[in-house]
């Protein structure tokens, strides 16, 4: 016998009729999605349609907008994240993020990348602390690039650069899932190919969940991909299928560039 259906094995985070309000804005309406773990989940859709709202539901960032308010149940590793023991920084640990515009903090290299484990307390002394430095640039691919100049500000890198030293900030705490809020509209052609190899060497260890305008760039980076439309989840599945095969008209339309 054939089964088709997920693995649940695999399931890193599951939601269930998931709203969320801005004041009187209705956002995201009952959204129901399981997010895979090694895999990348490109959200994609118009814009207003709900994609970055949904994706901060995902590590409770929402929590820091005085407005917002969410509902429904969203389990990570069958925990409820929203559950009242639980510490919204803790899981901000566990569950990282990384933002459209790079956004290193106004501190060295070293110190940007050891911001997360200092804080979390993760590390016992300074050669565990220079281990998981060096670590974290290696995987976000940029320890060659900086190793000579880890006192230098973060700042003072490109681009690129910055946004792969946020991506080694947010590896950094040992995250299980990495949300990506379209990483790479701030960047140029050269540096945006480097971070969409990056994010598919990044799915061997994490869940990644990537917010894009950009079709090819949910296609070439993506496996699964969800399409939003006014604040509904219309349809997930294969990246393949959505783009080539569509159950849904919006759907279609969207991919055909007819809206959006
Ligand atoms: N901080 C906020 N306060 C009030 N309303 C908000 C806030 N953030 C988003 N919204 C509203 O929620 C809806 C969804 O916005 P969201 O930014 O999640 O969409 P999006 O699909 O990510 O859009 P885009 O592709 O343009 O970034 C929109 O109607 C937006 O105006």
């Amino acid at each position: 016998m054939t089964d088709k259906s997920v693995d649940t094995n695999d399931i890193k985070i599951s939601a269930r009729n998931v709203d969320v309000y801005y004041g009187d804005t209705h956002a995201i309406k009952s959204v129901d999605v399981d997010i895979l773990n090694h895999t990348v989940t490109a959200f994609i859709g118009p814009s207003g349609c709900g994609k970055s709202t949904f994706l901060r539901c995902l590590n409770r960032m929402n929590d820091t907008i005085d407005i917002a308010r969410t509902t429904g149940d969203i389990h990570l590793d069958g925990s409820d994240i929203y559950a009242k023991d639980v510490d919204p920084v803790q899981l901000r640990a566990r569950v990282g993020m990384v933002f459209q515009k790079p956004n290193p903090f106004p501190k060295s290299i070293y110190d940007n990348v050891a911001y997360g484990p200092r804080i979390h307390g993760l590390v016992a002394n300074k050669a565990e602390l220079d281990e998981v430095v060096e670590k974290s640039l290696k995987r976000a691919a940029m320890w060659n690039e900086v190793k000579d100049r880890l006192d230098q500000p973060g700042t003072g890198l490109s681009g690129g650069q910055q946004q792969r030293l946020c991506i080694a900030r947010a590896i950094a705490t040992a995250p299980e899932v990495l949300l990506m809020d379209e990483p790479c509209s701030a960047l140029d052609p050269i540096a945006t190919a480097q971070t969409e190899e990056l994010i598919d060497e990044l799915r061997q260890d994490y869940a990644v969940v990537i917010v894009t305008h950009s079709m090819q760039q949910a296609a070439r980076v993506s496996q699964k991909t969800a399409f939003f439309h006014l604040g509904t989840l219309v349809e997930y599945g294969a990246t393949s299928t959505i783009f080539t095969n569509p159950e849904d008209e919006r759907t279609q339309d969207y991919i055909t560039g007819r809206f959006g």
